[in-house]
């Protein structure tokens, strides 16, 4: 399902570089990924999600080479067949919570606001517990409720792969548990496959398997 091969990524500046000789996930499973801060998990998911580009090397993605896409194809695969939970959640002041977890739909044409995708969000923020401030901003919210918001607008599309980059870390460890079951209920059901990055080490129990970034990497 996701396959990175050689990949060598290095931003414009600051002199960060990262080198992938493989990375292997399979279809429908659920991954994390453990490591030290500043080693590049964050850059890993971007580069998977197309949100930036390798140098070189191949990042296949349900059988398609993100590297290789143009622009506005890369951001359309993103935007149908992968959900994203960014550390800083990335949500939209302006807009509801509501429409915040209606995002894709707003953006893109692919995913048209019909009722069911409607009903489908009100029904994702009942489950992450945020069914009674869906008319509220992201400004008015906790940390946490704003990481829900996140998580249900990632599970929207009933994405073929989940990236989550610390996608329960500001959740109390009983929210924690049942966002995550909520996530993994989820994924089984529209058999996603989840990749997420964590610090939590209680977690990792509940994954098929767990990456050491440290082994991922090799020197470029
Ligand atoms: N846009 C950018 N431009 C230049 N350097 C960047 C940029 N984004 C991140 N970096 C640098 O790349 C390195 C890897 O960052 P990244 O966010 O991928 O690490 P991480 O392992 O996810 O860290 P953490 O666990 O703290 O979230 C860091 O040294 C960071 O400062």
């Amino acid at each position: 399902m996701i396959a990175l091969h050689d990949v060598a990524f290095a931003y414009p500046q600051g002199g960060f570089r990262i080198h992938v000789p493989h990375l292997d996930i399979a279809a429908g499973a659920r991954v994390a990924i453990v490591g030290p801060s500043g080693t590049g998990k964050t850059t890993v998911l971007n580069l998977i999600a197309g949100l930036v580009v390798p140098l070189g090397g191949s990042v296949m993605v349900d059988g398609t080479d993100m590297a290789a896409l143009p622009d506005a194809a890369r951001r359309r695969f993103r935007l149908t067949r992968i959900g994203f939970v960014f550390q800083n959640f990335a949500l939209i002041e302006y807009l509801t919570v509501l429409d915040n977890i209606l995002i894709a739909a707003r953006i893109h044409p692919d995913l048209p606001l019909t009722p069911n995708l409607r009903a489908r969000a009100r029904d994702l923020a009942d489950a992450v517990g945020m069914g009674d401030k869906i008319d509220r901003h992201p400004g008015g919210l906790s940390m946490g409720e704003q990481q829900r918001v996140a998580i249900a607008r990632a599970l929207l599309a009933r994405p073929a792969i989940l990236l989550a980059d610390e996608a329960t870390g500001n959740l109390d460890p009983d929210t924690k548990g049942r966002i995550l079951d909520l996530l993994f209920d989820q994924a089984a059901r529209s058999g996603t496959t989840v990749l997420a990055v964590t610090h939590d080490h209680d977690l990792l129990p509940r994954f098929d398997r767990t990456i050491d970034f440290r082994d991922l990497q090799a020197a470029p």
